[in-house]
């Protein structure tokens, strides 16, 4: 298990490299009230960490799910630091046996939050392994193999799971139960995504223009993980090309030189779109299919790129499949199809 000082990077964008990383992890908010947006979580959480603060005990497990850059990682960083816990990372993936999760749970110090990252990719005898531990602060270790194997039953000290999944349908109902707070995070509406942009450039010491915040924020797909990465080559793009003021024009420069368009939508998003519109023709489509033309992982085209055509209104899911819409055509500048073949 990977154990990060506090503020630092997870090991979660398989994409991102070090130095992106390293960037990342200096702009994540660490307390509660520097986390902009998601006034709901916010107040949730807020609630819950005061409430076993009070009682001295560590908050309740909490759930957290989204797409990816929302904040799910930087809220359980959050809540360690807001709980004055230790905060140790892990992920479903890493998590091979149940013997790998017994290691985990036993080094474990009271106060702990234990940050479980795509935790509906959890083997399921660990899955099982976690709810004991989750609910009885127990864990039974199995010494030994075969016949003479036995199990010594251990007990854990009281810590904190945040789990963390793109995915929430696809946790076992057992395991979904076992957290008491369940919180959703939404994409960012452009008013809170500018304030994510005027905070991380205040950080970086950075003068953004007002009118390049707006634009850029407009352009972040709902996601300040996107914000915070189209501001560092609206940097680039000042210094290299422009006149090192991060204004409108350079917010325009970088945003053309990195091929985010109107919508924000990037070369993943465009090619669903033009699978949808000109392969299928409008017609629906099914998740793999889909993945294959676009030359990506089913998963990837449904946690990283769906959430937000489907929040645009530029794709439908149908029982049949997926299915562009006519705004789609509209934003590829495309002529739709007839409106029987679009909604059939
Ligand atoms: N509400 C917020 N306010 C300010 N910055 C934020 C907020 N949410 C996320 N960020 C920034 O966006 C970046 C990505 O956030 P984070 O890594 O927590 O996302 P995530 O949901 O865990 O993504 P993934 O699912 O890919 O692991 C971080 O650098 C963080 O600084």
């Amino acid at each position: 298990m990977a154990e990060f000082p506090e503020g630092s990077a997870a090991p979660m964008d398989g994409g991102a490299d070090a130095v992106e990383r390293a960037a990342e992890a200096a702009l994540r908010p660490k307390r509660l009230d520097e986390f902009v947006g998601q006034p709901v979580v916010r107040d949730q959480l807020s609630l819950v960490i005061e409430a076993a603060r009070n009682r001295g005990t560590p908050p309740d497990h909490v759930l957290l799910s989204g797409p990816p850059g929302l904040g799910k990682t930087t809220l359980a960083m959050i809540i360690a630091h807001e709980s004055s816990g230790a905060l140790r990372l892990t992920s479903g993936p890493a998590i091979q046996h149940a013997g790998d999760l017994a290691a985990i749970l036993s080094s474990l110090q009271e106060h702990d939050v234990l940050f479980i990252d795509e935790i509906h990719r959890l083997a399921r005898p660990a899955e099982e392994m976690l709810y004991l531990a989750m609910e009885d602060f127990r864990v039974d270790v199995v010494v030994g193999k075969g016949p003479g194997a036995t199990s010594i039953p251990l007990t854990l000290p009281p810590f904190t799971v945040v789990g963390a999944t793109t995915r929430a349908g696809l946790l076992p109902a057992p395991l979904r139960d076992r957290f008491g707070l369940t919180a959703h995070l939404e994409f960012y509406s452009a008013a809170d995504l500018e304030q994510v942009l005027r905070r991380s450039a205040g950080l970086l010491q950075a003068d953004l223009g007002a009118d390049a915040a707006s634009e850029l924020a407009s352009r972040s797909r709902g996601t300040p993980r996107i914000a915070n990465r189209l501001l560092r080559r609206v940097q680039d793009f000042a210094q290299v090309r422009g006149t090192g003021a991060l204004d409108l024009a350079a917010a325009h420069g970088a945003l053309e030189v990195f091929e985010v368009d109107r919508l924000g939508l990037d070369r993943l998003d465009r090619a669903v779109l033009r699978a949808l519109c000109e392969r299928f023709a409008g017609r629906p489509v099914g998740l793999s299919t889909l993945a294959t033309t676009v030359g990506e992982e089913p998963e990837t085209v449904e946690t990283v790129a769906e959430p937000f055509l489907v929040r645009e209104g530029l794709v439908i899911r149908t029982p049949r499949g997926r299915q562009a819409t006519a705004a789609a055509y509209s934003h590829l500048g495309l002529e739709a199809p007839p409106s029987d073949v679009l909604f059939s």
